[in-house]
Order: structure tokens, then sequence, then C-alpha cells
């Protein structure tokens, strides 16, 4: 223990619906944010079988369910339900993304206490969070810990796991859940080491907080980590309470015939030569020539020539597992 302290749920609760938000068939309904724990609902994640499941145990567990239709619902939902207790999103990466943005467009990441349901392909933030599955994630959100986390902001957008500069437009989309699965955030890198004939990487310049450092060069990927890092193998949770972010710049080099693992090996492997590890609570990606960058937050994209982030430290309050880590150990 670092000798932060550990808070379990948020003082005494309102109210909360005993009903679940349960219709007449024994569903449960859009009830917006009128009770006090509100489940936001991606029935398109992952292999998209899970939703009878998450309904039932919501109804068990009185959270009142907003299934979402299309891309930013989650966004809408969560503004709406900034008044609740407690807020899960059930669904993959992209879906906690969504939350948690909706959450701080309403300013609400401190009042309003966030769960995970992992029902996405690759769940690399739930894994981080030390919640491995749909019922452990229940039982999370009724007994587990509730930390303060860092919340990253690039842009005026806020991330929780990662962000990622040097992807191509289309890697997230194409990326498979097989691939999501071995390698989480890093299935974009190797998807865009495998289908990008004519990816050139980024003219860039990084600076960081207070000039602490800056790099400049040709990067062929910038791995910002809030919630992870990136090592090839090996423990991937960051220290997600220190205010700072574990950055990889990996230098442009050709990747010549080697694709999938082989080239994510290469990458960020054994041979170190190409890859500068910093640590920071501010950083900014400029992109000197050619077209915008595009970045990924949390897996969800975003095209721009700068990109400003910074840490708000402990900015969001979470739910996590008996599998978090407050202190990590560092890497190499
Ligand atoms: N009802 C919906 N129909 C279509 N797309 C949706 C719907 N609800 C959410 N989305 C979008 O689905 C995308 C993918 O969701 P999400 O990331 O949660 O799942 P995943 O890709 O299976 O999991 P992971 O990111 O953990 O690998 C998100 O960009 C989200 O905006």
């Amino acid at each position: 223990m670092n000798g932060r302290s550990v808070r379990r749920g948020r003082g005494p609760e309102p109210p909360i619906r005993t009903d679940g938000g349960r219709a007449a068939d024994g569903h449960a309904t859009d009830t917006g944010s009128e009770g006090s724990r509100v489940l936001v609902l991606n029935p398109v994640s992952g292999s998209a079988d899970h939703t009878e499941r998450i309904h039932e145990l919501a109804a068990d567990h009185d959270f009142a369910v907003r299934e979402t239709s299309e891309a930013g619902d989650a966004i809408e939902f969560a503004r709406e339900a900034a008044d609740a207790d407690l807020v899960a999103a059930a669904g993959g990466d992209g879906t906690i993304h969504e939350v948690v943005r909706g959450l701080y467009d309403a300013d609400a990441l401190d009042s309003t206490t966030i769960g995970v349901v992992p029902t996405g392909t690759g769940n690399n933030f739930a894994g981080n969070i030390g919640v491995g599955d749909v019922e452990e994630a229940f039982a999370v959100l009724e007994t587990g810990d509730t930390r303060d986390i860092d919340c990253g902001i690039a842009n005026g957008r806020p991330f929780v796991n990662s962000a990622i500069a040097g992807l191509t437009a289309d890697a997230s989309s194409e990326t498979t859940a097989d691939m999501k699965d071995s390698f989480g955030v890093l299935a974009y890198v190797v998807n865009t080491v495998q289908t990008a004939a004519s990816f050139e990487g980024l003219t860039i310049d990084v600076e960081t907080a207070a000039d602490e450092e800056s790099w400049h060069g040709e990067a062929a990927f910038v791995l910002i980590g809030n919630g992870r890092r990136f090592p090839v193998e090996g423990h991937t949770q960051a220290d997600m309470e220190d205010g700072r972010f574990e950055v990889t710049i990996i230098e442009d080099r050709p990747t010549g015939k080697l694709v999938g693992e082989a080239a994510i090996r290469r990458l960020l492997g054994t041979d170190t030569s190409n890859i500068t590890r910093l640590e920071t609570a501010a950083l900014s990606i400029s992109v000197r020539d050619g077209e915008p960058g595009t970045f990924s937050l949390d897996g969800e994209m975003l095209s721009a020539r700068e990109l400003d982030v910074e840490a708000e430290r402990e900015a969001l309050s979470i739910r996590v597992g008996e599998g978090y880590e407050i202190d990590p150990e560092p890497l190499d």
C-alpha cells in the first residue's frame, strides 16, 4: 500500500430502485437516471450474445438498464445518468470510453462511481482494473473497492486506458477478436503494421510537461498509457493513481517482411534500441508535415495535427476487483 486510502462505496447512499427497472415481462426497461444505479449496455459488443444475461443480472442488482442503438448513445446515456451513484458500462473498451466521456461532459467523474461489466472483445481496461468476467463484475459492483484513478484528457476528450498515435484510420474496424485477445490495444498496432502498405510513420515533436524531456523525429507509434502500459509480455496494468502516463515512443524502422506477432515482438521486444520510454504528467504531440495524425483514444479514432494530453490525477471514481494493483511493479 502506498498510504492512499481505499474507499468502500461512497458513504450514505440515497434510496435505490427495488424493481431494477423491470417491466411487466421481467425485462429491464430504459428508465433514464431515475434510479441511483444505471447500467449502459452495448448489445453488439464482443460476440453480441450477452444481452439477456446482462438484463437478468442488472435486474438482480437493481440497475436500470439503457441499451444503446448506435455508436455515441452511451455518451448521451451517461450524461443523462450523471446524478446516479453508480453507472456501469457493459461493453468493451469503446463503451467504457463513451460512458466516461458522458460523465466527463456532465462534470460528474468524481461524484458518480463507474463500474465495468466486460462484454467486449478485448476487455483490456476491465482486465487492468481486476474485473475478469460478467459474474465477477457484478460482485465487484456490489462489494469492490472504490478507487480514484487518473483520467487522461486529450484535446479536451477523456480517456481511461490509452492514447495511441500512428494508427491507420481503419485499424480499429479491421482488428480481429483473436488479435485483440492476444495483444489488447497492441492489436491495433499489429494491424497497422500488417495492413498499411504505405505506412510511413509520423514526423513528430513530442514535448513533455515543464520540458522534462522532449523527442523529435520519425515515429512509428506513440503509445500513451494511463490504465495500461506496453510491454509485449508481462504485466500491462500501469499505476493508475500516480498522475503520470507511461509513454512508449517507437522509432520508425522498416519492418521488412515481418508481420503480425513477429512485427510487434520486433517493435516492442528484446531489441529496444528503437524504443524511448518516458513518464510524464502531460505531453503534446505535433505532427510536423503531411496529413493530420490519426490517434486512438481507448480505441476510438480521432484525427488531429496536434494532440495535447494531460493526466488529471485521481479524477475518476471507479469500482475495482481484487486483481487491481495500486502499485504495480515498474517495468525494467
Ligand atoms: N447498438 C450499437 N450498434 C452499433 N454500434 C454500437 C452500438 N452501441 C455501441 N456501439 C459502438 O460499438 C463500438 C465497439 O464497442 P466496444 O469497444 O464496447 O466493443 P468491442 O469492440 O467488442 O470490445 P473491445 O473494445 O474491448 O475490444 C463502439 O465504438 C461503440 O460506439
